[in-house]
């Protein structure tokens, strides 16, 4: 890979792993808000939430939500799981995704976190209604070498086509516990968030 395209304040090291809309320019930005977002992986499970209000609403996604002054990202992250699922895990730092949207100064920090156990029993809330996805279908490099050993063989695979358009880049990775890091910067069209450009290496 070479350094063309790399979004700004990127490291150099990172590994591309997939990018596009290159024609585009990175959309500038002044400020930067930090945010989190927690996956939860069981045998071949993963967990994700229906987000049922508010920003991303009708999307799957992972847990999380806003870094409250004097929290680090990773106590915001333990406190958004338990208040959007009602679990806890011990979350592991897997990535950093930085997300714009067209039209706002601001940039989000998302510090992904994910985990392979938990406890409690996760639970709907107001915000997000979990459930569980199969892995078995879903070989990061296409194998389907997994094929056949899901213990769950009656869960839907991941629904990428509900989810924010850039997570099929980099969640197959971390689910193999890999950590990455990388940009999307969307546009809006009417109510729909558009992905215009992005970004995505793999830290070795
Ligand atoms: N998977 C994925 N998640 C994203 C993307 N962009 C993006 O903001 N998110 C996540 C980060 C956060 O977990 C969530 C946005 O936070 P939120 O809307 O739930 O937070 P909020 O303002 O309601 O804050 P809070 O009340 O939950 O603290 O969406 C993306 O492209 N992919």
């Amino acid at each position: 890979m070479g350094a063309t395209g790399l979004p700004p304040g990127m490291d150099s090291n990172l590994t591309e792993l997939a990018k596009g809309g290159c024609e585009i320019d990175w959309q500038p930005y002044t400020q930067t808000r930090f945010y989190t977002n927690a996956f939860i992986i069981s045998d071949d499970k993963l967990l994700l939430g229906f987000k049922k209000r508010g920003f991303g609403a009708n999307l799957y996604n992972g847990f999380g939500g806003k870094v409250e002054p004097g929290e680090t990202p990773a106590q915001a992250a333990a406190r958004e799981l338990k208040e959007e699922s009602g679990i806890d895990a011990p979350l592991e730092h897997a990535g950093v995704l930085i997300f714009l949207t067209e039209g706002t100064e601001w940039a989000f920090h998302i510090d992904v976190f994910s985990a392979r156990s938990y406890t409690g029993e996760p639970t709907e809330t107001d915000e997000m209604r979990p459930g569980w996805f199969s892995l078995s279908e879903n070989s990061i490099n296409g194998n389907d070498d997994r094929l056949g050993v899901s213990s769950s063989p009656g869960l839907p695979s991941i629904p990428y086509s509900k989810m924010w358009a850039d997570d099929i880049y980099w969640l197959p990775h971390l689910v193999e516990g890999k950590k990455f890091m990388g940009r999307a910067d969307f546009a809006k069209e009417g109510d729909k968030f558009i992905m215009r450009k992005f970004w995505f290496g793999a830290v070795c």
